[in-house]
């Protein structure tokens, strides 16, 4: 696929620190493809620049972490304007989902060349809130909420290993309500999770055997509790990509989670609350641009 006009959006203080502008133009001088680059401020997201940019360029490349991502293809879902990433962030858990490059010469490399195609990748709704990767309630919630910037910068992805730690110690199965598809059930677990990804962000470790972003349905994984089995046979679990009942697994369309009292949850990095969450999939929302499989 060849595009004439390229945006990049760039993140400045996300995870990696290169000299990106030095390497878009080394790889980009060659082309004759026009590019040009807008750069995110705490005032001005993504999304913002996303926005302003549906049916202007042929292709917008998203220069930064997952957070920068998500924001990305949250305002261009159902536009036909197309996304590229080129890994920026800590985890860069999108691109991994998506056989992306991490190394970021080699994914800059992979928009000029002819080994691509686009990809229309599903998203999710969260009370009406759009998200890519994942809802978490529980002890997932808890990790990603404790790893801040401050901990992120000066650790990296080990950032996420020691607030699990600490947030595996203090848990507490709590009860869920849950409407799958129409259909009640009432679950008891410590973590909660909607997922549209399969990838957690380390290694290529799938949190559960078949989960796809490309299957029009969203994936429910439930931890009964945080005991150090438990915790080990879900590990062993996402390592052999094998089933296990220390977990429960269901896929759907839509799914009503309805809690005791209000509670916080993540929706991919964002912080929300609620007591009634409803999610729903939206198939094949956004085009992203992937390397072409064999
Ligand atoms: N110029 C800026 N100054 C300060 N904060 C910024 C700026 N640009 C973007 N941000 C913040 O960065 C967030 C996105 O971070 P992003 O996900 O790209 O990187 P990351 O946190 O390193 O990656 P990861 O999510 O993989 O850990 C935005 O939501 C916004 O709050």
């Amino acid at each position: 696929m060849r595009f004439r006009n390229v945006h990049f959006i760039i993140n400045p203080v996300s995870g990696k620190e290169e000299p990106i502008l030095s390497w878009i133009s080394k790889v980009f001088c060659d082309t004759r493809i026009r590019w040009d680059v807008s750069v995110t401020r705490k005032d001005l997201t993504a999304g913002d620049i996303a926005k302003d940019l549906i049916g202007k360029t042929d292709l917008v490349i998203v220069y930064g972490g997952d957070g920068s991502v998500t924001e990305t293809a949250a305002a261009l879902q159902g536009t036909g304007t197309p996304m590229a990433i080129v890994p920026g962030g800590t985890a860069n858990v999108m691109a991994k989902e998506l056989g992306i490059p991490q190394d970021s010469v080699e994914a800059l490399e992979l928009l000029i060349g002819k080994s691509h195609t686009l990809k229309g990748v599903d998203m999710g709704s969260v009370n009406g809130k759009p998200f890519l990767l994942r809802v978490n309630l529980g002890i997932m919630a808890d990790m990603v909420l404790e790893a801040d910037r401050k901990l992120k910068d000066r650790l990296g992805q080990l950032a996420y290993g020691i607030t699990a730690v600490k947030s595996i110690a203090g848990a507490e199965a709590i009860g869920y309500e849950l409407e799958i598809d129409g259909k009640i059930c009432r679950e008891e677990g410590v973590s909660l999770t909607v997922t549209n990804s399969g990838n957690v962000g380390i290694g290529d470790y799938d949190l559960q055997p078949g989960i796809s972003i490309t299957d029009g349905l969203l994936d429910i994984i439930l931890l009964k509790n945080a005991g150090l089995g438990s915790i080990l046979k879900a590990a062993g679990s996402a390592l052999l990509q094998q089933p296990t009942d220390a977990v429960k697994h269901w896929k759907c369309r839509q799914v009503i989670i309805s809690l005791q009292k209000k509670q916080r949850f993540i929706c991919d990095d964002r912080e929300e609350s609620g007591k009634k969450i409803d999610i729903r999939v939206v198939p094949a929302a956004v085009k992203i641009l992937v390397p072409k499989s064999e």
